[in-house]
This record gives structure tokens, C-alpha cells and sequence, in this order.
């Protein structure tokens, strides 16, 4: 699992840290690991000597990590030149470093560059970027632009331009190829459009580790976590011990549904799935080793209900619902549901001490929250869950997931691929799976969104990606995953 902590909790973690070490300890240890990485991927490129860097330089520390690891490259031969953006506001420390070394300033974006770093800010940024700053991040993107030569670009600790706490984009922000963090990661290194800005992010040990007190902000599952966590039948299971689940999905408009939340729901480790409502003979028809039945009140004994994708909003979708919350088990909320929650006529039945999770995109979430998601998805979720004393999975390119007490995940796999009419359906039969053989919703949620994600990816690399094809892609990514 990989965790990321807010710029406040950072920064108290590096003053009690600095509290106890020599001055400058901490930039020196973060310098020195942004110049080693720098230093490789050079290499990489053709060696570090004669190689020609330009840092961008903000008015704080960030700026002088810069400067000092640029001075690390001008001592191995690198030519390095150093944008000030605030001359008047410099690391002045780092800028005698620098010259030291052999380094320069400009005033100008070189021509030709090979490496870009970028120090204008990092977790003391507040509001989007500049004017001045806003510009060279402008021109670095026309320089990139420029056919024939893309130098590489590296973020110190997090791009300049998003915001750290809530990986929100506002603005100009640079786009890098690789980002060398310090400490820890920060939200933005893993939710919102500001993980896709990060690249490849690397994090340096400064050894903040035991400083950092508070519990994370985002955790972020990895795939040995999923494995982990994935039910999987022992000798002695049988179909009923693997647990059953109900699906009270499609109706006759969307029979669609009701099919690709089945082939969810299969590929999950549950043992058996019933099927309930009005597509049943199509559902069989698809799919012989599903229990069907017309009504949830005729389905027989399951041990976690999904709910609501393609069901319809009308008085019989209504009955349905009623009976899968006046139940003691698992309920997953999807699509329909959501929005017959709405207006407040379920509230009574959403009182209940068995687990509900809710798997809005953002649409729904505006009718059920009032308001759309906003720039902070995380915080988003978090409310909603905590109003709704429900796990939320608020869809997305990186899906976040938040349980009422604030636990925040943000899903790594996330692909285009997955926007398609029709993949949510799946996911809701998955995750329903996973509610039934008996996980905690929250890992449910975040092992279903992890799973589907890669399924999104694996279907995405043989062509245009429907519904099905995710569903169908879910079984190799698991052989994969839990070998
Ligand atoms: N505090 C520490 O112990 C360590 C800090 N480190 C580095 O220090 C950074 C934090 O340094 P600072 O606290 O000085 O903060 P930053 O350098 O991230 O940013 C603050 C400076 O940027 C300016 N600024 C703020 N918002 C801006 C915006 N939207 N556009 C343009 N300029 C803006 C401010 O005027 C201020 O001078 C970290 O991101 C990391 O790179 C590392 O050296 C590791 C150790």
C-alpha cells in the first residue's frame, strides 16, 4: 500500500525533524537524491557531461533543491543554467552553490535542452500559478512542442501548478516526465488530473518516516494488496460458503444491464450469483449457472445484494429497493438506486447496521449531494459518505473511494478505456462479489475498482472498448493478479 500525507502534515513532520538535525540536513538529503535521478535518466540519454539543464527556479526551497542538485550535475560536466523567476526572492544558498559549480543564470528559455527541472514550487504553492511562473511553464510546453527535440522534464517534489492537497489542476501546470518527491508522497501524486502531470514519481528517503504522525490523507492499493485481500476457495468451500450474491439490476428498457452486471458478478469470487428482476430468461439464457427469479422478494437466500443498475425509477424499481435495504445484508447502491435516493424517501431504510456502498459517477453525486464533486473529489466522497453513513466509490479516471470515517483510497488503474456505456454495470456486479464472500466494503470497493481498472487497460490494448470486453478482460487480469 502506498500512502500519501497533506502538505501540513509534511511540513510539521519536517520542522520536527529539522528540530533535531543540522541545519540545511533535509534539502542536502533531497538534493542529493533529485540529482542522482536527474544524473540517470541523463545517462540514459547520452551522458551527464556536456548535457545541457535548465532549472526553473521559484522563490522558495523547492527552488533550492533545484539549485543544489543542478549543482551536483555542473560538478559531473552537466551545463547548467538557472531561470530565476523571483531574482529578488532566491535560494541564495543554492544560487552560490550553483555558480560554484560552473552553473549560470539565464533570463531566456534555451533553445535546445535536455533536461528541465522543475523547482518554481512545490508543497508551499497556494493558488494556480503566477503570472511569471505561469508564463515559463507556457513556454517550457511550446518548447516541448517543437518538433524533433522534447527534453525531458522532472518535477521537484510535485509539479508547479497543481494543488498538492487535492490534486487539482486550476491553471498552467508543467507536465513532467518524471517526479522526485521527498519524504512522502502528497495527495496529488495520486488523485485528480495532477497524478497524471506527476509521470513517473520516484520518492526520495529524507527520513521523515518516523516524524510523520498523522494518518495518511490518500492510501493508494497495490496489486499485492489486492491479492491479498481476494477471497479465494479453500478445500472445504462449497458454493454457499464462497457466498452468493443477488443482483436486483436492468429492467425492460436496459436488459443490458442486468447481463453485464451478471458478467461482474461472475468473474468475482462468490460462489453463486441469483439474478432478480425482469430480464431473468435473458440472463439465464446468457448466462445457465445464474439462480434467476422475476422479484427480489422470490430470489432465496444471498449474502449481499446490488442494486439499482438499469433498473428504472418507477414504482416497481421502488419495491425492489425497499426489500434489498429492509434486508441485514451488504447492499450495494448503483446507478437507479442512487437516484431514487434522492428526495430523502429511502432515508429511514438507509438507518440500517449492515454496510451500503454507493458508486455514484458525478452525475449522480450531484443529485444525491446537492452540488457536483468540486476540484477536491477526495473530500467530496468523504462528505458523502459520512451523510450517508455509506462507503462511496465516486467514479472517475482515478476513482476515489471514502468510508464514513474519513479513510480515503484513491485507485491507480484507472483508464479512458472504462468511460463506455455500460462498465459501471460491471463493476457493481463485482464489487457485489466481493460484499458477498464476505470482505469489508471498503476493501471491497477499492479491490473491485483496482480490478476493473486493469481490466479497462487489458480490453483498451486490442481495440475500441466496450462493456462487455471489460467483463471479459476481468478473468485474465485476475489469473494474472492472484498467481
Ligand atoms: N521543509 C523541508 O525540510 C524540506 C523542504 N523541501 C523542499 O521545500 C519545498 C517547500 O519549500 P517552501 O516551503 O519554501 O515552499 P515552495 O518552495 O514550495 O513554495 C513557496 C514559495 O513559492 C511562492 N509561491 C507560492 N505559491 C505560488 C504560486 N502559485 N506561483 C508562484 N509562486 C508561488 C511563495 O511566494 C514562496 O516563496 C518542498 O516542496 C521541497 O521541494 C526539501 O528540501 C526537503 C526538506
Amino acid at each position: 500500500m502506498r500512502q500519501a500525507w497533506r502538505a501540513a502534515d509534511v511540513r510539521a513532520a519536517e520542522k520536527s525533524l529539522m528540530a533535531a538535525l543540522p541545519e540545511g540536513t533535509l534539502m542536502q538529503r533531497a538534493a542529493a537524491g533529485l540529482a542522482r535521478r536527474c544524473a540517470l535518466l541523463l545517462e540514459e540519454a547520452g551522458g551527464v557531461y556536456g548535457a545541457r539543464v535548465l532549472l526553473l527556479v521559484g522563490s522558495g526551497d523547492n527552488g533550492g533543491d533545484a539549485l543544489y542538485a543542478g549543482a551536483a550535475l555542473a560538478r559531473r560536466g552537466a551545463q547548467v543554467r538557472a531561470l530565476l523567476l523571483t531574482p529578488e526572492r532566491v535560494h541564495l544558498a543554492g544560487l552560490a552553490a550553483l555558480r560554484a559549480a560552473g552553473g549560470f543564470t539565464t533570463v531566456e528559455l534555451p533553445a535546445r535542452v535536455d533536461l528541465v527541472m522543475d523547482g518554481i514550487v512545490g508543497i508551499g504553492g497556494t493558488g494556480g500559478l503566477r503570472p511569471p511562473a505561469a508564463a515559463a511553464v507556457r513556454r517550457l510546453g511550446e518548447l516541448r512542442g517543437r518538433t524533433g527535440h522534447r527534453p525531458l522534464v522532472v518535477a521537484v517534489d510535485t509539479p508547479s501548478g497543481v494543488v498538492v492537497d487535492t490534486g487539482d489542476v486550476p491553471g498552467e501546470c508543467v507536465d513532467a516526465d518524471v517526479t522526485v518527491t521527498f519524504g512522502c508522497l502528497k495527495p496529488a501524486h495520486v488523485i485528480g488530473p495532477a497524478a497524471i502531470r506527476c509521470g513517473q514519481v520516484e520518492l526520495v528517503d529524507i527520513g521523515l518516516g518516523p516524524s510523520l504522525v498523522t494518518g495518511p490523507a490518500v492510501r493508494v492499493a497495490e496489486s499485492s494488496d489486492i491479492a491479498a485481500w481476494w477471497p479465494v476457495p479453500g478445500p472445504v468451500s462449497d458454493k454457499y460458503t464462497r457466498g452468493v450474491v443477488g443482483l436486483a439490476t436492468g429492467s425492460a428498457g436496459y436488459p443490458g444491464a442486468a447481463l453485464l452486471s451478471t458478467s461482474g458478478a461472475l468473474a468475482g469470487p462468490a460462489g453463486m450469483v441469483r439474478y432478480a428482476g425482469s430480464a431473468h430468461a435473458e440472463v439465464v439464457r446468457a448466462h445457465p449457472s445464474v439462480v434467476v427469479a422475476p422479484r427480489v422478494a422470490d430470489a432465496g437466500r444471498v449474502q449481499a445484494w446490488v442494486c439499482g443498475s438499469g433498473l428504472g425509477t418507477g414504482d416497481a424499481a421502488r419495491t425492489e429497493l425497499r426489500s434489498v435495504l429492509a434486508t441485514s445484508l451488504p447492499v450495494l447502491l448503483d446507478a437507479d438506486a442512487i437516484t431514487l435516493l434522492v428526495g430523502g424517501e429511502f432515508s429511514e431504510h438507509l438507518r440500517r447496521d449492515a454496510p451500503v456502498v454507493l458508486t455514484p459517477h458525478d452525475g449522480e453525486f450531484k443529485r444525491l449531494a446537492g452540488e457536483a464533486p468540486g476540484a477536491d473529489r477526495a473530500a467530496a466522497a468523504a462528505r458523502l459518505a459520512a451523510w450517508t453513513n455509506a462507503v462511496v466509490l465516486l467514479k472517475g479516471d482515478r476513482t476515489v473511494v471514502a468510508t464514513p470515517a474519513g479513510e480515503i483510497w484513491a485507485n491507480p488503474t484507472g483508464s479512458p478505456a472504462l468511460a463506455t456505456a455500460g462498465s459501471g454495470d460491471v463493476l457493481a456486479g463485482l464489487l457485489g462479489s466481493l460484499l458477498a464472500a464476505g470482505l469489508p466494503p471498503v476493501r471491497a470497493a477499492v479491490a473491485a475498482a483496482y480490478v476493473h481498472g486493469l481490466a479497462g487497460r487489458r480490453a483498451a490494448a486490442d481495440g475500441p472498448v466496450t462493456a462487455p470486453d471489460v467483463a471479459a478482460a476481468l478473468r485474465p487480469v485476475l489469473r494474472d493478479l492472484l498467481k
